[in-house]
């Protein structure tokens, strides 16, 4: 079978449930500012997507890490590749992710970040795989959806590389 993707969630309905996750934001951080890490490279589409729809001050920083690298499957090793530019020191910080499968990459990057002193650090994610996940104790503030086990691609998310740039949630067939 040729290598394909079926779509999972539609463009639009992407859309309209990160509009909804910028209104609740823009809600409970009101008054404040909110310093939005992304984590590389997933979750850019979607931090790009969220900030535009979130109405308080907003500042950015952008994290690398690793554990998959061209592979379906976690290497269980989460490996720093770009760390941030700026203290999280006193910052209300929102970590932005595109998925959360194991949960070994957001339990490093908490813990991680914890040490750095933010003033409150919470965290937000496109996608969750709740079936998938190893580190239980994992507290996401806010959902996107929750979605079966299936390796999706799309919107930030790749498979090899490829499919980063689908504007629709897919799920890649025809390989192994
Ligand atoms: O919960 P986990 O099992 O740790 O999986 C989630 C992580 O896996 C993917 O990153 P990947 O390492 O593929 O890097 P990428 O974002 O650069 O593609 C994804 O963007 C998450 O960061
Ligand atoms: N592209 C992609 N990366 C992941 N990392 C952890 N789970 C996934 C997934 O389903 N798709």
């Amino acid at each position: 079978m040729a290598e394909s993707v079926r779509e999972m969630i539609p463009e639009e309905e992407v859309a309209k449930r990160i509009k909804t996750l910028g209104e609740q934001i823009s809600k409970d951080y009101a008054g404040r500012s909110v310093h939005l890490i992304c984590v590389l490279k997933g979750g850019v589409f979607f931090m790009c997507e969220l900030a535009k729809r979130i109405t308080v001050p907003v500042s950015m920083d952008f994290m690398s890490v690793s554990s998959y690298g061209d592979d379906t499957k976690s290497s269980g090793v989460v490996r720093i590749v770009k760390d941030l530019d700026e203290p999280l020191e006193g910052k209300d910080v929102l970590i932005v992710e595109d998925i959360i499968d194991s949960g070994r990459t957001l339990s490093y990057l908490i813990e991680n970040f914890k040490d750095r002193k933010p003033k409150s650090l919470r965290l937000c994610t496109l996608l969750d795989k709740p079936e998938r996940r190893i580190v239980k104790d994992i507290k996401v503030d806010y959902l996107g959806f929750a979605i079966p086990d299936e390796f999706v691609v799309g919107y930030g998310l790749d498979y090899a590389q490829k499919y980063r740039n689908l504007p629709y949630i897919g799920v890649v067939e025809g390989v192994e």
